[in-house]
């Protein structure tokens, strides 16, 4: 789960901050019917190939969040510079994005992008588009001769009910998420930037909160961590099996690690399947026989293991 680093900032630009908010993974993606370690793992992915797009092109991000253990969360993926902060109230999202806006603002940055996190197709091109888009429309809609401008504009998702971004350019968010939320940030006054974007950009809005929306997403393009619990060959997300880390075969006594193309895993119906490396992200630690682990399998393949 690694991010794609940060070079995709556009030169001479002013600071940008990004704001997204994660629900305890326990409580995140109810709407998908599925195991709940695979929810969980599933919306933790979800969350990861979407921070990484912003990482990659704010000069700052924050996550607002009470998921325990956020930050070993957020290093394991490869996104160790991301800020997180425990909300201050237990309001839900809106109250988290506008906390969150308090304290990019409060660190210097003149535009803050909020971002829903469920965005697996997200790239961090379509997120400069939209910063352009709104920097486009603050600076028309603004009165005042400051080259910036100020105002709000916001991409609607792609059912054109929900909002998947909104970026505040000089002035405080304001977020109106939830519910019919396109309708209500264009009520508040904040400009619709899908026609003012340079192309249609529908990886930008393919929110996922349905197995439907996960396949359109799995056709859009997912990022690495989504795509590790999709069957390549279907595009289906796999199916969860708790495994066990099998015993070597009599004639291997080597130590057992990720990279050893040796290891295998049992399922719970007894079958050996092979475990490849690609398939256990903490490939470094050394696995041992009898050692459970969550799976997601896709016919006789483990696309990915965690415990
Ligand atoms: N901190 C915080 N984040 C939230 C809250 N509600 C939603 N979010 C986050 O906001 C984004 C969009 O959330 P939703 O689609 O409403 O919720 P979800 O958990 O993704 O899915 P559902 O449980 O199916 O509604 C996700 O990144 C959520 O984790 C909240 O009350 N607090
Ligand atoms: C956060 C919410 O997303 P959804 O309800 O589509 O998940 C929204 O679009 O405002």
């Amino acid at each position: 789960m690694a991010s794609p680093g940060h070079d995709q900032r556009p030169v001479g630009r002013p600071q940008v901050g990004s704001v997204l908010a994660l629900k305890p993974l326990t409580e995140a993606k109810s709407r998908l019917d599925l195991p709940a370690p695979l929810r969980r793992r599933l919306a933790l992915a979800m969350f990861v190939d979407t921070l990484a797009a912003h990482a990659a092109v704010a000069d700052l991000t924050v996550v607002v969040s009470d998921q325990p253990a956020l930050r070993t969360l957020l290093r394991r993926a490869g996104i160790p510079d991301t800020v997180a902060i425990r909300p201050e109230t237990d309001n839900g999202l809106n109250p988290a994005f506008a906390q969150g806006d308090h304290w990019l603002r409060e660190q210097g940055c003149d535009v803050v992008v909020a971002g829903v996190g469920d965005l697996p197709t997200l790239r961090p091109d379509d997120l400069t588009a939209a910063i352009t888009a709104a920097l486009g429309s603050a600076e028309a809609a603004s009165s005042d001769s400051d080259a910036l401008g100020t105002g709000r504009g916001f991409v609607a998702d792609a059912s054109g009910v929900g909002t998947s971004l909104l970026v505040a350019v000089a002035i405080p968010l304001d977020p109106r998420f939830q519910g019919r939320s396109a309708e209500a940030h264009a009520a508040s006054g904040a400009r619709a930037l899908v026609p003012v974007l340079d192309r249609p950009r529908p990886t930008l809005r393919r929110d996922v909160d349905t197995a439907t929306d996960l396949r359109e997403a799995a056709a859009l393009g997912l990022g690495p961590a989504t795509r590790a619990l999709v069957d390549p060959d279907s595009g289906d997300l796999g199916r969860w099996e708790p495994v066990t880390v099998a015993e070597p075969r009599a004639h291997d006594d080597r130590p057992w690690t990720a990279d050893d193309p040796g290891l295998a895993v049992i399922t719970a119906g007894g079958h050996r399947l092979p475990l490849p490396a690609t398939a256990h992200p903490d490939g470094s630690r050394v696995l041992r026989p009898g050692q459970r682990l969550d799976a997601v399998i896709s016919g006789d393949r483990v696309l990915a293991t965690w415990w």
